[in-house]
């Protein structure tokens, strides 16, 4: 099979910029990608790396699409190397040729870091969210078990949440955390990355230690992580970008063999990834957590026809 490939860059401002332990983050950069297929069948995917996450640069991937030529087959897409997952992804996705768009899934909304985030779970609330994400290690400790106590306690009984530290919290502070969540193990659904990538025997450790929950993130971003922290014995929670992690087909594969307990999670991504990523969700989520994927995070909102529109542009 053979297909007439087309590319274009997108960028969107965020209506809030995502504050995390990385820093700033105020312009979601991507790129859209067309593939037509010999009867004129249109696929879309797209490229939405987080290099600060492990995947491949936005630049590497223009890099990948400038050198690709017009007229590309099946074998390069299933050979695009695994430096590049989110091409992977993007390049699998356009033709998955699924137009689901009611996905029986439920959805976590992402709170603003530090005190902004206390007034923002009511208005999501009332759109019928039930989960919520907040970060952590954004400030100095103190303050944000301060603002924590505020938001746990205004929270509804029913409600969860999860905290996203972003690997940002040293052993101490993840004590500190982890003793503060146990106390809250009703609303507490789990701490997200506690600590830097390099720290997964302590990670480990602090799951035998204290009750709540732990999930990986920044840790398994692609495949070869998944695979090292799964034989080093996690079995705890498994966050999974489906937009960085790199092949569909074979995170699928995976996830249907080990029965791993998933939390699917957004990157940013427009419709056009959130659709294959959702599709993915839908498939690994066993455990019917509430996946990443809020909406509003882009001001203005993309108008109907903003694929259209950008295909008129080069
Ligand atoms: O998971 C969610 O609820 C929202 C997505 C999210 O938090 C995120 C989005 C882009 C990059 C990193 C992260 C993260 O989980 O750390
Ligand atoms: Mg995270």
């Amino acid at each position: 099979m053979m297909y007439q490939f087309s590319f274009r860059y997108l960028s969107r401002k965020f209506t809030n910029p995502i504050i995390t332990n990385h820093g700033v983050w105020e312009i979601r950069e991507s790129i859209i990608i067309r593939l037509i297929d010999a009867e004129n069948n249109i696929g879309w995917g797209e490229i939405a790396p987080i290099s600060w996450f492990g995947s491949e640069t936005l630049e590497q991937a223009l890099d990948f699409c400038h050198q690709l030529p017009e007229t590309i087959s099946q074998e390069i897409i299933l050979g695009i190397s695994d430096k590049l997952p989110a091409c992977q992804f993007a390049f699998e996705s356009a033709f998955s040729g699924n137009t689901e768009t009611n996905f029986n899934l439920t959805y976590s909304g992402l709170l603003s870091a530090g005190k902004a985030g206390l007034n923002q779970w009511g208005s999501l609330w009332e759109q019928g969210y039930k989960t919520f994400k907040w970060k952590i290690g954004v400030d100095d400790i103190n303050p944000e078990l301060g603002i924590f106590d505020l938001l746990i306690s205004s929270l509804p009984t029913s409600a969860k949440l999860r905290l996203d530290a972003n690997g940002g919290l040293t052993y101490q502070e993840a004590e500190l955390w982890l003793t503060k969540c146990d106390q809250f193990l009703d609303k507490i659904e789990f701490i997200e990355q506690p600590l830097a990538v390099d720290k997964f025997t302590q990670m480990q450790e602090l799951s035998n230690l204290y009750l709540t929950k732990i999930a990986l993130d920044e840790s398994i971003a692609n495949f070869t992580q998944l695979e090292y922290c799964f034989q080093q014995g996690w079995r705890g929670i498994f966050v999974i970008k489906p937009g960085i992690f790199g092949s569909p087909s074979r995170l699928r594969e995976f996830c249907q063999k080990y029965q791993i307990d998933v939390v699917c999670s957004s990157v940013f991504e427009t419709e056009i990834g959130r659709q294959a990523a959702l599709q993915l969700a839908s498939e690994l989520s066993l455990n019917h957590r509430a996946v990443g994927f809020g909406v509003n995070h882009f001001f203005p909102p993309q108008a109907s026809n903003w694929l259209e529109t950008l295909w008129k542009t080069s």
